[in-house]
């Protein structure tokens, strides 16, 4: 019987080793092509994967091969067996297009938790000071600037919408500052998991809370989900953190809440249309802005691409894989 291969798309930079390791059982192939969407068609159709049965990806190969949308699922090689892609978000993959195509696709969750988590209390900390007035006076030799009285998180509400893996490491740590924390999710969780925060509907935690952290998956239905109708309902004063995906939000009705002053200021490190950045968010110095970089630690992207190569090896080995998206592994859909 042949060996099974392997394709790489976009970089491995901390378990090359690893990668290498995969050797041993499977034959490894890397897309050096040329980078573009059009250079990765080319290469599928001169039959180079023909015996690809798992490729690796990223969020940052999306940048070579564009989306794995529906046209390009449905150009992959039909050895092709397992997508394993390299993030906890995979809103750049459609899954419902991999499933018909008895494609599974495994992604990064719990790899990320901590180091997102880490960035988005950052964040509430940095909006809750308004941070970036007295941290860009002191350079430009204007000591304090035009800083003004920030907040203390404790007593606070916290919000968290979607409280799954980051959602949880953000209370967590939001307790020890002495935060009350309440949530929405798709459904509840055990008070094993929910450590003794409040189950709120949507409309009460966009109505009641104090900072809101957006922690909750991109998909169709959550597209928009903070828009200018939510901002009228939220709090006068409010603090907004997103390091889930901009397009949970309205940019613009942001802008306007900011402006308007009905919120105090958002902590963001996503973006509705990354790397584009709204300008009145970049004008606006009450907002605390990163460019995307909640999980950019050495420890969390060698575990991340470390978690991959585990799906790789369980998936070729064994048919099995240890991180397969909720969509196809809640539903059983997939059949292999
Ligand atoms: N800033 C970064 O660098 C960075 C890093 C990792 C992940 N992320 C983003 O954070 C998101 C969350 O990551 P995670 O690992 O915690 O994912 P997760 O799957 O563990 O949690 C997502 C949660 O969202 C909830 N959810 C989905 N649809 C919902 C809806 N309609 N209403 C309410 N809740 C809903 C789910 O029930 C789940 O609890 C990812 O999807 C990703 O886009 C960003």
């Amino acid at each position: 019987m042949s060996r099974p291969a392997i394709l790489q798309i976009g970089d491995i930079v901390h378990s090359q080793k690893e990668w290498s390791e995969l050797g041993s059982f499977a034959d490894l192939k890397v897309f050096k092509g040329s980078k573009s969407r059009a250079g990765f068609l080319k290469e599928i159709e001169s039959g180079s994967y023909n015996d690809v049965v798992a490729l690796y990806r990223s969020n940052e190969s999306t940048t070579i091969t564009g989306p794995f949308d529906a046209e390009l699922i449905s150009k992959l090689p039909s050895s092709l067996k397992y997508i394993c892609h390299n993030g906890a978000g995979y809103d750049n993959i459609d899954v419902a297009a991999c499933t018909s195509r008895n494609i599974s696709v495994s992604s990064t969750p719990i790899a990320v938790n901590n180091a997102t988590a880490d960035i988005a209390i950052f964040l509430m900390l940095g909006a809750l000071r308004r941070i970036h007035i007295p941290y860009s006076a002191i350079r430009s030799s204007k000591w304090r600037g035009n800083s003004q009285l920030g907040y203390d998180p404790q007593n606070k509400l916290l919000g968290i919408l979607g409280m799954g893996g980051i959602g949880r490491e953000v209370a967590a740590r939001a307790r020890a500052f002495g935060m009350k924390i309440q949530y929405y999710n798709r459904s509840r969780l055990s008070p094993e998991l929910e450590q003794g925060a409040k189950y709120v509907s949507f409309e009460e935690l966009i109505k009641t809370s104090d900072v809101l952290s957006l922690n909750c998956s991109l998909r169709k239905e959550t597209v928009g989900i903070i828009g200018k109708k939510e901002f009228g309902m939220m709090k006068d004063g409010v603090i907004i953190v997103n390091t889930a995906r901009g397009k949970l939000m309205d940019e613009e009705a942001l802008v306007q809440a900011l402006e308007s002053g009905k919120v105090f200021s958002a902590g963001l490190d996503v973006y509705e249309k990354e790397p584009k950045v709204h300008q009145g968010l970049l004008d606006n110095p009450n907002v605390v802005l990163l460019p995307h970089i909640g999980t950019a630690t050495k420890e969390t992207q060698r575990n991340m691409e470390l978690l991959v190569l585990e799906n790789i090896e369980s998936a070729v080995k064994k048919g099995i894989l240890i991180t397969q998206v909720s969509e196809q592994s809640s539903s059983g859909s997939i059949k292999l």
